[in-house]
Parts: structure tokens; sequence; C-alpha cells
């Protein structure tokens, strides 16, 4: 594992009216180092998404770097972190309709789709079919995104992310609108990438938590409760106490699951 700082994020606070959004967050993620960060509702989690992409800035004082890098812009991001968000999916479910490796093939050009001044190359067209092997949605392709399930419709969008090779995926909410078997198999395709990317997971189900994340962050409260190992950190006090009402973690070999009395 590198000790390369994937993303360091010292002393973030949002404001929305007189209410902190990120209350003086710190944290910092190591290059390779896979995470879980867990919250309940309201805790900070897409705030701090947000505050990744840029689409919110912290108050004065606070300061957000990745990979090093304290400034960037958007194309830079992409190469750096990829990410998708269930909200993300609304954008490509809509009219006009919009084919699968069209879809994936526009991400190079932060597009919703292709238009005459793309200049679609033969290397973006290899790396676009690579990225849907990489994510199973190969067989997709030919299909219009507003006809896909929510499940192979994420798998596109993560195809779409994984064209920029970014040394990192950030997946808010991944398994969001999936059954359980649906999510069982999108989380097994999500383990493949893990051997290639460092994947940030976000999320308040423990159930998702993939074997090969072996960090948790605890929000709460729009600040860190508690980083740790997985070990440390997957029980059922400290879950108790992040959800701030009983809950029963079970271990159930590499993975976890929680029940509320
Ligand atoms: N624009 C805003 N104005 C005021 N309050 C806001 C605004 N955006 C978010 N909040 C509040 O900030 C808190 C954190 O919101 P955020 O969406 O980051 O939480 P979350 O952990 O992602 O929640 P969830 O799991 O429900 O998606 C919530 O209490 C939310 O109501």
């Amino acid at each position: 594992m590198s000790d390369l700082s994937l993303l360091t994020i010292r002393d973030a606070s949002v404001v929305r009216g007189k209410r902190y959004l990120l209350n003086g967050l710190s944290l910092t993620l190591k290059a390779g180092q896979h995470t879980a960060i867990l919250g309940p509702n309201g805790s900070g989690k897409s705030t701090l998404v947000k505050l990744i992409t840029r689409q919110l800035y912290p108050l004065a004082g606070g300061h957000v770097e990745i990979f090093g890098q304290t400034r960037w812009n958007v194309t830079e991001l992409r190469g750096l972190i990829g990410i998708v968000s269930s909200s993300m999916q609304l954008d490509f479910d809509a009219h006009p309709p919009l084919e699968v490796f069209d879809c994936v093939v526009s991400g190079f050009f932060a597009a919703r789709g292709l238009w005459k001044q793309h200049a679609v190359t033969e290397e973006m067209r290899v790396r676009s079919r690579e990225a849907l092997i990489q994510t199973g949605a190969d067989h997709l392709v030919g299909r219009d995104m507003s006809t896909l399930s929510t499940g192979e419709a994420r798998r596109v969008l993560i195809a779409r992310a994984l064209v920029h090779r970014p040394k990192a995926l950030l997946l808010d909410e991944p398994c969001a609108g999936l059954d359980p078997a649906s999510r069982r198999v999108f989380l097994e395709s999500l383990r493949r990438l893990a051997a290639n990317t460092t994947l940030i997971m976000v999320t308040h189900h423990i159930e998702e938590i993939l074997p090969e994340i072996g960090h948790i962050v605890m929000l709460r409260d729009g600040r860190v409760l508690h980083e740790g190992g997985k070990a440390d950190l997957l029980d059922s006090a400290h879950l108790t106490e992040l959800f701030g009402m009983p809950v029963e973690v079970t271990g159930r070999g590499d993975w976890y699951s929680a029940s509320v009395d």
C-alpha cells in the first residue's frame, strides 16, 4: 500500500444559513486504501462528496487536497477520481435518447452524448470497450440508457468514469435502488475493480462494505466520529453510537450485516 495521500481534508466547514453541514471535518485517505464512508441520514456524506467535486467550497481556513493538488479543474479531477452517484443517473435517463456505448465514449468530452464537434478516436473506443468489459456491462451496448435497470445503468456510468483511468473511484450510495440479489451481483463486480483502482464507497449500509475494504470512516453531525480498521470499528457498540440507536452487527464470512430491534 502506498503512503501517498489520495485525499486530505483539513478543518472543512460548510454552512447553509445557520446550519453546519460539515463542521471542522478533517480526513486523510491514502492511495490504495479501499475505504467506506459510513453515516446516518443527514450526517454530511453528500456534502462531503460535493466538497470533493467542487460543487461546494469550505469556509476560509478549510483545505481540500486530491493527490497532493489543491487546485484542479473538472477534467483533471476525472483522471484523479471517478465519481458516480445515484443522482447522476437521472441525467442519463431522460431525453434525448442515449445509446450505451455513446454514453461511455462521451465521458471523454464530459458531454451527455456525442455531437458533430466530438472527434472520437480509435483509442477512445478501445478504452470505452475495455471499461464496459471491466464493469460487466459490455452486453448492454446498443441499448438506450432509458431502457436499463438501475443496476445496469450504474455499471455503464462506472464504465464512463473508468475511461479516464482514474486512480480512485468514489461511489456515492452505489447500491441505492438495487434489490438484494442485484445488489450482491453488483457488489461482486465492484470487488473486481478493487484490484486496479482505489475504491471509496459512501453508504449507510454496512451490508455493502466489500471484503476488500479495510478502512472505515464514520461520519456524524458533519464531522468524523471514528476512523480506523474494519475489525476495530464494525461492531455493535460503534454502530449503535453512530446511528444513535441499538444496532446489532453480525459478521458473515468477509461480509457484515446489521439489525435494529
Ligand atoms: N442547502 C442546504 N441548506 C440547508 N441544509 C442543508 C442543505 N443541504 C443539506 N443540508 C442539511 O445538511 C445535512 C447533511 O446533508 P447531507 O445531504 O450531506 O447528508 P447525507 O449524510 O448525505 O444524508 P443522506 O444519507 O440522507 O443522503 C442534512 O441535515 C441536510 O438536511
